[in-house]
């Protein structure tokens, strides 16, 4: 008999709600029990798991809901999420399985290890780090969660919190460039669906490690292999660097 499970989309008719709806729609092994947007019950009783991209306000509320009956699963796709709201995701996974990504897509979670490898070896007092991400005019949030994934896994490199090495957006006279510190910049455009850049620079050379994602489906494809695997994990916090086994229990 085949596995099959019940998944639920939260933030349903949104650009992502609707590309998870198609990638599931196309899966075999899946039955959509609920789809639900702002003010619609989310059917918890009926899901295994629930993949949610809406806002921060929504995916900490789910989250709670959740926790508080001990199930279903969550894949949380949604970013801008404030320290305060974070901690609130990490109190829930101490009940239920989560696994929460700013990016779901394959390639960029590779290039998380490539920046923490070049962070680690480029030293601070030589070699600046710049972020740089481009997006559609709609997103509301900013930096995206990716480029904050790409300055965090640049921090680690060099053994350091990211909270502590950000600089604010440069304007105006901002004085020289610190070293050691890391940037970020971004971008709204038309319909971009998501680039991102890590620069380093040194005096004499530039080194540019790049993404860029072609169509929307590709988060949507990561998330429901997310959903798969962590339906019937224990409750914990899980991120793509997980799902894609890169990182060991
Ligand atoms: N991790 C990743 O790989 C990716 C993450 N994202 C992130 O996902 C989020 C959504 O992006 P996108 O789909 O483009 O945004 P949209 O604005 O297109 O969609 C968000 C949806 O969530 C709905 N929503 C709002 N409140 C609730 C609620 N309480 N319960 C359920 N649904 C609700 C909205 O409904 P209404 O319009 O009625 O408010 C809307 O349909 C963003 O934070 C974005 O940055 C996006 C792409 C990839
Ligand atoms: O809002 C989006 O569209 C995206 N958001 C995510 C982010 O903030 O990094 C992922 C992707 O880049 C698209």
């Amino acid at each position: 008999m085949s596995d099959i499970f019940h998944a639920g989309i939260s933030g349903a008719r949104g650009r992502m709600g609707r590309a998870v709806s198609q990638v599931l729609d196309a899966r075999e092994d899946v039955v959509v029990a609920s789809r639900f947007d702002r003010g619609e019950a989310p059917g918890l009783n009926l899901c295994d798991v629930i993949i949610d991209f809406s806002t921060p306000e929504a995916s900490v509320e789910l989250a709670k809901a959740c926790a508080a009956r001990g199930g279903p699963a969550l894949v949380i796709g949604s970013t801008g999420l404030t320290p305060e709201q974070e901690a609130e995701i990490e109190t829930a996974a101490e009940k239920i399985a989560i696994v929460r990504s700013g990016n779901f897509s394959l390639g960029l979670n590779i290039l998380i290890g490539l920046v923490e490898h070049a962070a680690q070896r480029l030293d601070g007092r030589d070699w600046d780090i710049e972020v740089l991400e481009t997006h559609h005019r709609r997103k509301v949030d900013a930096p995206s969660g990716t480029a904050l994934m790409l300055g965090e896994a640049a921090a680690n490199g060099r053994g350091r919190d990211l909270e502590d090495l950000r600089t604010a957006p440069y304007d105006g006279i901002t004085g020289p460039r610190e070293p050691g510190k890391i940037g970020f910049a971004s971008l709204r455009a038309g319909g971009v669906i998501g680039e991102h850049t890590v620069l380093f620079g040194s005096d004499d050379e530039l080194l540019t490690l790049s993404h860029s994602a072609i169509d929307r489906s590709l988060f949507a494809k990561g998330a429901v292999a997310a959903a798969a695997w962590v339906r019937n994990r224990r409750p914990g916090l899980y991120d793509m660097q997980d799902v894609l086994g890169f990182r060991q229990a």
